[in-house]
């Protein structure tokens, strides 16, 4: 674990001397206390707490109050970590000022210490906007999420010429405009290594291969929280979904069976209170 909290400065200095950078999402209390304790350089409170933790099927319902509220958690768990939120569908779409003044709450309201929007070159206002506001902006191209029912899924970004090009050049153009790192996400490996080589701010991948300057993956996916299927690029390090079935079937199997809870569990009464309340009680029926 890196001993002080990271900041953009400390982010560049890891590219320039090639120490991976190591992001990861938490949603609340519990999974910023163990995103911290685990070692994290940086914390995402992910727009994917829709799919996640909310259960929809796509981030787009997610509200600035949805966010707000999780990223409240996440920094009374986390104080020595680094936390980037996602600006939410729609927040930063309508325009710039409503893009800074959204940016603006998930520092005042949220305590984050940075945001992250998705997008390429028809942001770069925004982008610009609430850079000049003192909020360290993250750029997130190749699949955008948020995009989904414009793309046809979840699918891998920049596999012809032409979409490669222009995510390279969108990659160039964020970095311009002021952001302190880029996540790549769904896209091949020898195009996220060749921005990565171009770009002077961190590259974070997600489903972008070896060559990017940090990884970030979903905390529910590595720890094997979710039941649903797990994308490709993710791996799991653990096995929880299984572990917390089996705790509660065993949590089950013990009342069921009256062996929990025991002696222990339970708190004991005074004696004498005890007679007196009983003779009190019997008098009465
Ligand atoms: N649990 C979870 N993990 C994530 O990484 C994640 C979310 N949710 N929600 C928000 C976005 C959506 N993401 C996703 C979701 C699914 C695929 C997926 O199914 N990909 C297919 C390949 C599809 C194709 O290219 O045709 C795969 O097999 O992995 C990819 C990214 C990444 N993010
Ligand atoms: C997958 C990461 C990069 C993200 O944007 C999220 O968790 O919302
Ligand atoms: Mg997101």
């Amino acid at each position: 674990m890196t001993a002080a909290k990271a900041t953009t400065v400390t982010l560049r200095e890891m590219k320039k001397e090639q120490k991976k950078i190591v992001m990861l999402t938490a949603y609340d209390y519990p999974t910023a206390r163990v995103a911290e304790e685990g070692g994290a350089d940086v914390i995402l409170v992910g727009d994917s707490l829709g799919m996640v933790v909310l259960g929809y099927d796509t981030t787009l319902p997610v509200t600035m109050d949805d966010m707000i509220h999780h990223t409240k958690a996440v920094t009374r768990g986390s104080k020595q970590t680094m936390i980037v939120t996602d600006l939410p569908f729609l927040s930063y779409h309508i325009s710039t000022p409503e893009a800074v003044r959204n940016a603006g709450r998930l520092i005042q309201e949220g305590f984050a210490d940075a945001v992250k929007l998705e997008g390429g070159r028809e942001i770069l206002d925004q982008v610009q906007a609430i850079y000049r506001a003192g909020i360290p902006v993250m750029g997130h191209i190749g699949l955008q999420p948020q995009m989904v029912n414009q793309l046809g899924g979840f699918k891998v970004q920049g596999k012809d010429f032409d979409t490669a090009l222009r995510i390279f050049e969108d990659a160039l153009a964020l970095q311009e405009a002021g952001c302190f790192a880029i996540v790549l996400e769904c896209v091949p490996t020898p195009l996220a290594k060749l921005i990565s080589e171009h770009l002077t701010i961190p590259t974070i991948g997600i489903g972008a291969g070896e060559g990017t300057d940090g990884q970030v993956l979903v905390i529910h996916d590595m720890l094997g929280i979710t039941d649903k299927y797990l994308p490709k690029f993710a791996k799991k390090y653990g096995e929880m979904f299984t572990d917390m079935t089996a705790a509660v079937n065993s949590y089950a199997t013990e009342v069921r069976d009256s062996a929990f809870p025991t002696a222990q569990h339970g708190f004991k009464m005074n004696d004498e209170v005890l007679e007196k309340l009983q003779k009190e009680i019997n008098q009465r029926s």
